[in-house]
């Protein structure tokens, strides 16, 4: 057990600056931030908030339009003390002006249809939008068997949606890692090779079948005259991807200390839309970002002891992020992906995602915006998720677009 009464991070690398009151210099994807997030949260009762500010969508509580906050806009820029408006999360207008590059997103007619926008990042670069970090990448990529998959219909967006969950073993642990598919064209390549031995029965019983299974059918290939071969894709943008890490307490048992949940359900939520082409959500059992559930529980009491959620790691002799990406750049080469819009706030998935030989290439990094900044229902509003979330982007670099709310 660590020594609470010297409850420091033993790796200096993870100290925030001495002087709360520093700035740091961020590149220029990141939204100006001229005060310290430390400070605005501080400032703010997130118990008490609700967002009129147009950036975020309209207050579900305002009966104001849009035009209406656009017309007031000045005032929008006033102090938090100043102004009538009351601020969402860690950020207010006043803190992030709309001339902020990637402010040009039009409004939403309602803020939960919010399609993100989409920024155009090369990693090959130094100032491709993500990061300088070298992630550290296995020379060669895991072997991955996608063993079976199944339809799943779902309740996204009420009901109709349906998706294909494809269940991975690999070469580096016992775990099932998860390929939760939307759409009809994405095809698991491993899933669909010929066993040997195996019949069209087997086929069918382990998902590697094309169209839809029916009752009395019998051979696993596309059955056109019955409708059942594989749809032509939608559109042809690189597919959007979202790499989800387990998160136990967030996703099952409503933790409001992260934003796991809601990013889970949203990533889901906008490979859904129509028109969206569909996507995939590779998900990891990456639990606790890689130290398991029991050591994350013993980080959350050491953060209700008064340590922010990286310190709590180093405390328990873990890194700060104890992952690593190899298996879920397999599982997308397996699936036939090549380039992809990638749903992250964090640099290191963008550059670590990619492989060794950049078997896979993130064109675009497509942000996640807290719900609650925005206005949008379901948002986390808790005073352990503003900690969570000021650490990830002061010490774990995310790049959260403060501004971008609409
Ligand atoms: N060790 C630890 N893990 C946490 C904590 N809160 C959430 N997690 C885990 O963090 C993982 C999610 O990582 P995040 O840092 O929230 O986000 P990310 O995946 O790095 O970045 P995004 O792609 O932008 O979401 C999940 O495995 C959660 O279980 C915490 O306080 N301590």
């Amino acid at each position: 057990m660590p020594n609470l009464e010297n409850a420091a991070p033993s790796n200096p690398a993870w100290y925030p600056p001495e002087d709360d009151d520093v700035v740091p210099q961020l590149p220029p994807f990141y939204s100006p931030r001229p005060i310290p997030v430390s400070r605005a949260i501080s400032e703010l009762d997130l118990n008490s908030l609700h967002i009129t500010h147009p950036a975020f969508g309209q207050d579900p509580r305002s009966s104001n339009s849009h035009a209406d906050h656009d017309s007031d806009h000045e005032s929008s820029l006033q102090s938090p003390l100043e102004s009538d408006h009351e601020l969402p999360g860690l950020v207010s207008p006043q803190f992030t002006p709309p001339s902020t590059p990637g402010n040009g997103t039009q409004t939403p007619s309602h803020p939960h249809q919010h399609i993100p926008r989409s920024v155009p990042v090369d990693s090959s670069i130094p100032s491709g939008g993500c990061g300088t970090k070298k992630p550290q990448l296995l020379p060669q990529l895991p072997d991955v068997n996608c063993v079976v998959r199944a339809r799943i219909p779902t309740t996204i967006g009420g009901s109709g949606t349906e998706m294909f969950l494809h269940l991975y073993q690999n070469s580096e642990d016992n775990k099932e890692h998860l390929a939760i598919v939307f759409g009809n064209t994405i095809r698991s390549k491993s899933l669909d090779r010929v066993r040997e031995g195996e019949t069209e029965m087997d086929r069918l019983i382990r998902g590697a079948y094309t169209g839809r299974l029916y009752p009395g059918r019998t051979s696993s290939k596309a059955d056109s005259a019955n409708g059942n071969g594989a749809r032509a894709a939608e559109r042809n943008d690189p597919p959007l991807v979202r790499i989800h890490s387990e998160c136990y307490t967030g996703e099952t048992v409503w933790s409001a200390r992260c934003d796991c949940g809601e990013q889970l359900d949203e990533a889901a939520r906008l490979m859904s839309l129509p028109g969206s082409g569909g996507g995939v959500i590779i998900y990891l059992r990456q639990e606790g970002r890689g130290i398991g559930l029991g050591e994350k529980l013993k980080a959350y009491n050491l953060q209700d002891l008064g340590n922010d959620t990286v310190e709590a790691n180093l405390l328990l002799r873990h890194p700060a992020d104890a992952r690593s990406y190899g298996l879920a750049t397999a599982m997308l080469a397996d699936l036939g992906l090549q380039d992809i819009r990638l749903l992250t706030n964090n640099p290191d998935k963008v550059r670590a995602v990619e492989g060794p030989n950049r078997e896979i290439v993130v064109k675009e990094r497509v942000a996640m915006i807290p719900l609650a900044w925005r206005g949008a229902k379901g948002g986390i509003r808790s005073q352990e998720v503003g900690g969570y979330l000021k650490t990830k982007i002061e010490k774990m670099g995310h790049m959260l677009q403060m501004n971008e709310g609409s």
